[in-house]
């Protein structure tokens, strides 16, 4: 019997043909492999955001922080953001509650929230190896979306409240971010659009084989940044001077982590941040992501003259990133844009 859902063991069943056995040598490779430094707890850079609301002084002592974690660690944490516990938590409950509808409705659209099948990914559908398969499902939810969400339900009010301020935030982030590289304000008001920004629920459900797959394989994200929550279950891990990082989980805190965009656009000064999630082997777990994206139409370019990576528009990008994985299974990014 399929013990889980979404139904992996069942639908990937080739993959898990001839899985190294949980026994002896192979255990151990697999151990290293997957390695993280988690034998004492990283200083993670940690931002308190009040401070922007302060003196100028403070105020940009706080935007210098903001920059120099985007340039050293293409992520930091943030606290005193804007979206109070409460708007967290309800999220965290909705989410729960999606992802309870029975499996075939996930596939074929929830018709409560207007889902579309297209809203729906589980697994990693061109995965032709285990170390390519995501132990994970999610639903991406464009803002255009959200907005037009009709009827005054839990679930619609909670997405609106919640997305109102983390796009705000994300907005506000990328313009501190932007003002540090010397650039005039406006380019992501002026460029980053509902239609492609989006919302990204994740859940992770408990995998019996663990060390063996990833709740999510390593990657960095399309866009221009990200803010994630992640509930108190941990997994999350940030690549670092060649290292596998724990993010462990602190309440309240978001999580902000530079994308490909920002890394192009700023001539590699801010670099995408390599991460994934490692699967557990007890506890299912949920994060919510927010993208920030341009319009598919918008030309990436180094705003400071010249560039490692020749011109591309976003959606070239999307296209690009789409072929790659079906071709190899995973994502190649900006070294496929590279001048
Ligand atoms: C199989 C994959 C799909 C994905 C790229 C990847 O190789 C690994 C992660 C996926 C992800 C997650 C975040 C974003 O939604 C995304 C666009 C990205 O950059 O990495 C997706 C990719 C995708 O759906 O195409
Ligand atoms: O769930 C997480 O912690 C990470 C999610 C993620 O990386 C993504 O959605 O791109
Ligand atoms: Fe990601």
């Amino acid at each position: 019997m399929e013990p889980s859902d979404p139904p992996f063991l069942t639908f990937y069943k080739k993959l898990f043909d001839n899985i190294p056995s949980t026994k002896g040598n192979d255990i151990e490779a697999l151990h290293e492999a997957n390695e993280c430094d988690d034998q004492f707890e990283h200083e993670l850079p940690l931002i308190d955001l009040s401070c922007l609301n302060q003196d100028g002084f403070r105020s940009e002592e706080c935007k210098r922080e903001i920059a120099e974690a985007a340039q050293q660690w293409g992520f930091f944490q943030v606290v005193n953001h804007g979206v109070s516990s409460e708007i967290l938590e309800n999220m965290r409950c909705e989410q729960v509650k999606a992802f309870k509808k029975p499996f075939q409705e996930k596939v074929n659209g929830i018709r409560e929230f207007d889902f579309l099948a297209g809203n729906y990914r589980w697994g990693t559908p061109s995965a032709t190896c285990l170390r390519q398969l995501a132990w994970s499902e999610a639903f991406h939810v464009p803002l255009t979306h959200i907005s037009t969400m009709g009827g005054d339900t839990s679930f619609s009010t909670t997405m609106k409240q919640y997305t109102k301020i983390v796009s705000n935030l994300a907005e506000k982030l990328a313009e501190i971010l932007a003002e540090k590289l010397g650039q005039k304000p406006g380019f992501f008001k002026e460029n980053c659009v509902p239609s492609t920004c989006y919302i990204r629920m994740s859940r992770y459900p408990f995998c019996p084989i663990s060390p063996q797959v990833f709740g999510l394989v390593p990657h960095t994200d399309s866009d221009f940044l990200t803010i994630l929550h992640q509930d108190h279950v941990g997994g999350l891990e940030l690549l670092r001077n060649g290292k596998w990082i724990a993010v462990n989980p602190k309440q309240g805190t978001l999580l902000v982590m530079i994308g490909d965009l920002f890394q192009a656009w700023s001539n590699d000064v801010y670099k995408s941040v390599e991460h994934r999630v490692v699967a557990n082997k007890h506890f299912e777990r949920h994060s919510v992501a927010y993208f920030l994206c341009p319009s598919y139409e918008t030309v990436i370019e180094s705003c400071g003259g010249s560039s490692t990576y020749r011109r591309f528009s976003f959606g070239e990008f999307r296209e690009q990133v789409q072929d790659d994985v079906k071709r190899f299974g995973h994502k190649v990014g900006l070294p496929r844009f590279v001048l």
